[in-house]
């Protein structure tokens, strides 16, 4: 199986839009992308090329429209080829269909809106999972070697790292706690990975985007006619991750109301779907993470202290980059090393400055921080040894100290309004992860007066 770089891709979707952003995001990712708008092609499509990865929509919009027409498609390309790897793009809500479609074969799945960090490690992932099973690995025991591999040889990661061997092969709740981008989906997949549940779904959640409205549906499932748009008996992401592990990511940002209902079935270990008086047992081993201070939030009672006593039998805590600093250099050549062969340069040399700015740096983004400013520096350099000015930080990579200035010296002495503009479409699209709907929800625009803006800007 080929590894991303080398990763021949096709997308099959009938939205041109998203096949553009696909192909926009993908295209410095892999080798090729592919886009096909008529599923109708495929069989024709898959005859002539092998791809490595195949993104396959759920929800074409057909005369027949059945909901259906994913799983369709899905056999007829694992027909064609066993090992295919097939990830779904499910709309939310359409966790049933995606749940099926993992049953009958394919790798994984994404909903939109996504965020490109995670599906390009959803990609990753997929790729990295099918190796053991084309060599035929059947393993019911917990796995030795993990995929997800967690590079640092601080002694707060040396830490982490025993804590994961320690607590993987067990059934305790884990809730992981640190700032954004130290790496808690990692150490989440690796407590999967290494765990007896290894060859069962590993489900995660984005709680923070989940609506007070989609919350139940979205975790727990409906019935059929639970609500108007529900037109079939649907699970929730709890059924999904049945025998495996649920990841509930961002934990910390659900609303006092979710909180309540999130206890009552961590406590009873079923859940009841929308409209539904039947509750169905379920056996998920259950990781939570949250960049909050949860514990802050519990003592303002924002945050539950019951469910946090549920969610913590243990706790791993990854302490940000800046606190190891002794991590920075490891990270970055293994990321340059990375970055280099995916953009076909040699791996470069860092100069000793360049090795001390980026000791300094705050890194307010932490590992995903450092890893976006390594692969920058590799595609911009005009050398193979990186320079200081290779690496620029922009106000909001410099950290809380320095990305105030804008706002401090506002007081002192005015901004331009277009400075500040820029900065607080920056700050606020960095905060939503570069969803686009979210930042445009958050300042009120439409995404269309944000995409103006992001032109106007340059961003
Ligand atoms: N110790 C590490 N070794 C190698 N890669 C790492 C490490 N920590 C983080 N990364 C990489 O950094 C990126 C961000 O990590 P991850 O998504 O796990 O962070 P997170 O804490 O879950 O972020 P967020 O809170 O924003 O969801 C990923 O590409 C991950 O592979």
């Amino acid at each position: 199986m080929a590894s991303v770089k080398n990763a021949r891709v096709l997308v099959v979707d009938d939205e041109t839009d998203v096949l553009f952003a696909l192909k926009m995001l993908l295209k410095s990712e892999v080798k090729q992308v592919v886009t096909e708008k008529n599923p109708d092609n495929l069989p024709g499509l898959l005859e002539r090329e092998k791809f490595d990865a195949i993104f396959l929509d759920m929800n074409f919009k057909s005369a027949l429209n059945t909901g259906n027409e994913g799983i369709f498609w899905l056999r007829q390309i694992l027909e064609k080829d066993r090992e295919a790897t097939v990830i779904l793009i499910t709309a939310y809500g359409d966790v049933e269909l995606a749940v099926r479609s993992l049953k009958e074969g394919a790798a994984d799945f994404i909903v939109k809106p996504w965020h490109n960090d995670k599906l390009l490690e959803t990609l990753h992932y997929a790729l990295e999972a099918r190796k053991p099973k084309k060599a035929g690995a059947a393993n019911t025991s917990p796995k030795k070697n993990t995929s997800t591999t967690i590079l640092g040889e601080s002694d707060a990661i040396k830490e982490v790292l025993y804590k994961i061997e320690k607590i993987a092969p067990t059934e305790a709740n884990v809730l992981i706690l640190g700032e954004n981008g130290t790496g808690k989906e990692l150490v989440a997949r690796a407590l999967h990975e290494k765990s007896f549940r290894a060859n069962k779904p590993f489900v995660s959640v984005d709680m923070g985007a989940l609506t007070d409205s989609l919350f139940e549906s979205e975790l727990f499932g409906s019935k059929k006619g639970a609500f108007t748009d529900a037109r079939e008996d649907r699970a929730g992401r709890f059924e999904a991750a049945n025998g495996g592990t649920l990841f509930l990511d961002e934990i910390g940002n659900i609303t006092p109301p979710m909180q309540a209902k999130l206890l009552t079935v961590l406590q009873n270990r079923q859940v009841t779907p929308l409209g539904s008086n039947t509750p169905v047992p379920v056996d998920i081993r259950l990781i939570s993470a949250t960049n909050e201070p949860i514990y802050e939030l519990a003592a303002r009672n924002q945050f539950r202290k019951d469910l946090i006593y549920r969610i913590n039998t243990v706790e791993i805590t990854l302490p940000p980059l800046r606190q190891r600093t002794g991590d920075v250099e490891l990270l970055a050549r293994h990321f340059a090393a990375l970055y280099a062969q995916k953009n076909h340069k040699p791996v470069p040399e860092f100069a000793e400055a360049t090795m001390q700015k980026l000791k300094q740096h705050s890194w307010p983004g932490n590992v995903r921080e450092l890893q976006h400013a390594v692969e920058r520096a590799i595609i911009l350099a005009e050398s193979n040894t990186l320079q200081p000015q290779d690496f620029s930080f922009s106000a909001m990579e410099l950290g809380p100290p320095a990305a105030t200035t804008a706002y401090a010296s506002a007081s002192e002495k005015p901004v331009p309004l277009i400075e500040l503009e820029r900065e607080t479409i920056v700050r606020t699209l960095e905060k939503n992860k570069g969803n686009i709907s979210r930042t445009a929800k958050e300042l009120g625009l439409t995404r269309t007066a944000l995409y103006r803006r992001l032109n106007k800007h340059d961003i």
